[in-house]
């Protein structure tokens, strides 16, 4: 795969964005001017190159006149190369959560196409290192806050993901997720309304709690436990669902809801806690993978570039009636996974692409812990209608996708 997205408008090629999370991590030596060889810039391509700096030789007597003009370093840094649009194609777009995981990688494509992008992010579970490339960049803007308070921007477009994901980030702080589900989205709304913006609700899988209906299908309602320990993700984005339908009645606000399914990728955080980084984190440390309960449960696992061709191909099509669920229809049990992870690590290590073991290490184990609460038994999107409404569907396989997280989390753990 060469390039990334649904159409040839909305592609980017796949080195471009692998350089930001990928190439300077591989090759320390690279990190100056990562993209620059190994990625070629798309047709209509624009590089912003920022010096911030003036002279380094400031510190005589003679040269003091020429303060404050004069700082003592010299940094430079070269922009990845971003598409240039006309200014009616190009939009300010905000995304809240946009340090996050999903955030970033859909900040990245966003960035690549053209557009000018706004991030706010309270760094609860984000990190200013997935963005910092962009910091800078005329085309980008960074604001540390949080959605629980309503800010004024003039915005064309409302990316909402902003909430904790993972189940041990989200149960850490349980009254906080339901703020963040409740209050946030009803702030984000409120901005949608006032700038006439589109807005898009990023929702889950999860609305449809332990399903009695399988595969999903968006009409099915769900079974959800209201009080248990979920409940405060699962009800926090029902009733985020149900906010952004009431602004969409109500108001008239433009408005798409993408239920998303397990997505996995570079930059989740080694400590975040869902199936795909602690079982490669585990596998590469020599340490046992752990399952909660005896590994029936299922999961269907979405790579995060297929996740963010979803979320744009959404936001830019005609379809508002209803939410759309975006998810691989790749299931499997969490034992088959666990496997799947173990045996890849293996292959990229005896292949020499990633690290041996670290010494005194053995190969990981697989072991059994007690099943979590509420933990839903099995889940797959049926996705017939992302493919028959906004043409969607993955690309990659999970193999591909889990190989490309496995490099990441190497790398990153050898740092
Ligand atoms: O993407 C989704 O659809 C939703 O799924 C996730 O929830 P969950 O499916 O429970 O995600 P994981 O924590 O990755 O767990 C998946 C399965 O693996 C198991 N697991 C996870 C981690 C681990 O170390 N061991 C283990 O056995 C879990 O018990 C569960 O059965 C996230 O909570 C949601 O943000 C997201 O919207």
């Amino acid at each position: 795969m060469t390039e990334v997205g649904n159409s040839r408008d909305d592609s980017v090629p796949l080195d471009l964005l692998q350089s930001l999370y990928l190439n300077p991590i591989l090759s320390p030596t690279s990190s100056s001017s990562f993209a620059r060889s190994a990625a070629p810039a798309p047709a209509s391509a624009s590089t912003h190159t920022r010096t911030d700096s003036v002279t380094t030789e400031c510190y005589g007597p003679s040269t003091v006149r020429d303060w404050p003009a004069a700082v003592a370093f010299t940094t430079r840094t070269t922009f990845p190369p971003v598409k240039k649009l006309a200014p009616q194609q190009r939009k300010r777009i905000l995304v809240t959560g946009g340090a996050g995981f999903v955030g970033s990688h859909l900040v990245d494509r966003l960035m690549f196409l053209g557009h000018d992008v706004v991030v706010l992010d309270s760094f609860f579970s984000g990190n200013k290192t997935t963005l910092s490339h962009w910091v800078g960049h005329p085309n980008f803007e960074l604001i540390r806050g949080d959605v629980v308070e309503p800010i004024l921007l003039e915005v064309d477009q409302i990316y909402h993901l902003a909430c904790p994901a993972s189940p041990k980030a989200y149960q850490r702080n349980a009254v906080k997720t339901l703020k963040t589900s409740f209050i946030g989205t009803q702030n984000m709304l409120g901005l949608a309304k006032r700038t006439k913006a589109r807005f898009l609700l990023s929702s889950t899988s999860e609305v449809y709690g332990s399903p009695t209906v399988h595969p999903q299908p968006e009409t099915y309602w769900g079974n959800v436990n209201p009080n248990g320990p979920r409940a405060c993700y699962d009800e926090g984005k029902r009733v985020a669902e149900a906010l952004t339908y009431g602004y969409a009645r109500q108001d008239g606000v433009d408005v798409r809801v993408a239920r998303i399914f397990n997505c996995f990728g570079p930059r989740m955080s080694a400590d975040d806690g869902r199936l795909v980084s602690n079982f490669v984190v585990a596998a590469l440390r020599g340490e046992p993978l752990q399952i909660y309960g005896d590994g029936s449960a299922t999961r269907s696992l979405m790579f995060v570039h297929d996740l963010v061709t979803g979320l744009i191909s959404l936001m830019d099509s005609s379809y508002a009636d209803t939410p759309v669920n975006i998810g691989s229809s790749d299931e499997g049990t969490v034992l088959s996974w666990a496997e799947a992870i173990l045996s890849l690590v293996r292959d990229l290590r005896a292949a020499g692409q990633i690290s041996p073991l670290p010494a005194g290490k053995r190969e990981s184990v697989i072991e059994f812990l007690p099943e979590v609460v509420d933990d839903p038994p099995r889940r797959r999107p049926d996705t017939t209608l992302a493919r028959e409404t906004i043409a969607w569907e993955p690309k990659w396989t999970v193999q591909a996708g889990l190989e490309e997280t496995i490099r990441y989390f190497a790398a990153l753990l050898a740092e």
